[in-house]
């Protein structure tokens, strides 16, 4: 039996650690120090207000879900503030009474054995909705096609819809969103969002326990299913066989199907040839990296969100060097509150720089020929192969010059070195395209206004921290 305040708090961060990802769980979790424990009252102690004001806003939920698990329905949960590193204890006191969740999880769908029409929780997170899902290039079809289907679920061609994309580009939320948009146009459908997870989780549970019967009569009443990361049913034989006897039969009854995976069906390793098939009866629609601007409006509405503003060369900054998770960009502007308020530092260049660091150490800290090749060739649209050919087409001869003008000035290559890395040429090719660029500078405002945008670029770039 447990019954002292650090097992309980350990056994509670057991349960939160499973739930969030690492970086919030060191920043939010691990700095917390269990004070006691007494009469089924856990008190905690937290380095400042804020602190307690955003765990409470973000994390009271699973604060409460790990409490009743560890130490039963009728546990509270006191803070204690750390003030100006003096302890002052009480000055906030809160007791907060940890009620039961009434939705925190998805209920076994096994307790409604043989009910004819179900109610179950929709298991969806009201968090995650479209007005809060920022529209961009890179999510254009699978948004449309999402609120395509919540108009009409499972009267479009979109069944399924099988949204993938890369880690942290918005697969839950878009499902998630999706699915409480339907429940907006139509209250009374039975909609079910479940992870792969959980999915596979439950079907074991019911082989255990002899109730496989009553798990297909449940998914079978269901009106909208949104299954996330299916790529989980990899290598899962019986799993995907059950998968694949819902998935026929909601098809058939014209039900709606909705699918996350980390990847396109074809790319599947480990799934059936018959699922892969059925997944691509539908839309296939991919989430694909955000481009800045897009980047920049989820970072503003995040701030937003949380009510706090950044300068503009601190959102830029972040926006610029995190490119292609949409969960790291959000983590870096929860870091920054938090060292700031931890650390009672303002949020300027200079802390971003050292947190975006801790983001992305693995990136190189140089700029270097590639790098440069690789930006000037993203502005003008072209192939870096392309700027390091032999063409004499305009637009290309500029942007080879100009990346030729930037290794020059950012990097200490020779000018014989810069010359090979661009298909070959002589020194006297890279001090004439050098030359050019100035001159260019001097006497076209608009191309001065190009140069400058990609020098602040590079600098911006991690490469020059
Ligand atoms: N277009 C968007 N607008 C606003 N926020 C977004 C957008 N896309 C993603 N996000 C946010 O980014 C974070 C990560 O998104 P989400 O968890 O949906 O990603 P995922 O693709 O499901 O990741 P994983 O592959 O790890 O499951 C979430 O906080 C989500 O709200």
């Amino acid at each position: 039996m447990v019954n002292d305040g650090r097992t309980i708090w350990n056994n509670c961060l057991d349960i939160i650690r499973g739930e969030i990802n690492a970086q919030a769980f060191k920043t939010w979790f691990e700095p917390i120090e269990p004070v006691r424990f007494d009469q089924k009252t856990l008190t905690i102690q937290v380095p400042n207000n804020f602190f307690y004001e955003w765990i409470e806003e973000h994390y009271v939920h699973l604060m409460k879900k790990a409490l009743i698990e560890v130490i039963g329905s009728s546990a509270s949960l006191n803070y204690r503030v750390l003030k100006d590193q003096q302890e002052v204890s009480n000055t906030i006191q809160l007791n907060k009474k940890i009620e039961k969740d009434e939705s925190p999880d998805f209920r076994n769908p096994f307790v409604f054995p043989g009910i004819k029409k179900i109610k179950a929780d929709p298991n969806l997170n009201p968090q995650y909705n479209f007005d809060n899902f920022v529209a961009g290039e890179c999510n254009r079809l699978a948004r449309n096609a999402g609120l395509a289907v919540a108009k009409k679920p499972g009267g479009t061609a979109f069944n399924p819809l099988v949204i993938y994309g890369n880690v942290g580009l918005g697969k839950t939320h878009i499902a998630h969103a999706i699915g409480n948009k339907t429940l907006e146009y139509f209250p009374d459908k039975q909609i079910l969002y479940v992870s792969s997870e959980k999915f596979t989780n439950q079907i074991i549970h019911a082989i255990k326990s002899n109730e496989i019967q009553d798990f297909l009569n449940f998914y079978h009443q269901i009106d909208i299913l949104i299954v996330d990361d299916i790529q989980f049913l990899a290598n899962k034989a019986k799993t995907q066989e059950i998968f694949f006897h819902i998935f026929n039969q909601l098809h058939q009854d014209g039900k709606q199907l909705i699918l996350t995976s980390d990847r396109a069906p074809k790319d599947m390793q480990g799934m059936e040839e018959r699922l892969i098939s059925r997944f691509k009866w539908g839309l296939t629609a991919d989430l694909l990296a955000p481009d800045f601007e897009t980047r920049k409006a989820i970072l503003d509405n995040k701030m937003n969100k949380e009510g706090i503003e950044l300068p503009p060369d601190v959102l830029e900054f972040i926006c610029y060097n995190i490119k292609s998770n949409i969960r790291e960009l959000e983590g870096i502007l929860v870091s920054l509150i938090a060292q700031s308020s931890l650390n009672e530092r303002k949020i300027d260049l200079m802390l971003t720089k050292e947190v975006v660091q801790k983001f992305v150490a693995q990136i190189s800290k140089e700029i270097t020929i590639d790098s440069i090749q690789d930006l000037v060739a993203e502005h003008f649209n072209l192939d870096v192969d392309v700027i390091q050919s032999k063409s004499r087409k305009r637009n290309i001869v500029t942007a080879r010059q100009l990346a030729m003008f930037f290794v020059k000035k950012h990097t200490n290559h020779s000018l014989k070195k810069i010359g090979k890395a661009f298909g070959g040429r002589d020194h006297s090719t890279v001090i004439y395209s050098c030359r050019t660029v100035n001159d260019l500078i001097d006497s076209d405002k608009s191309f001065q206004l190009i140069v400058e945008e990609l020098e602040k670029k590079l600098t911006m770039s991690l490469h020059a921290i």
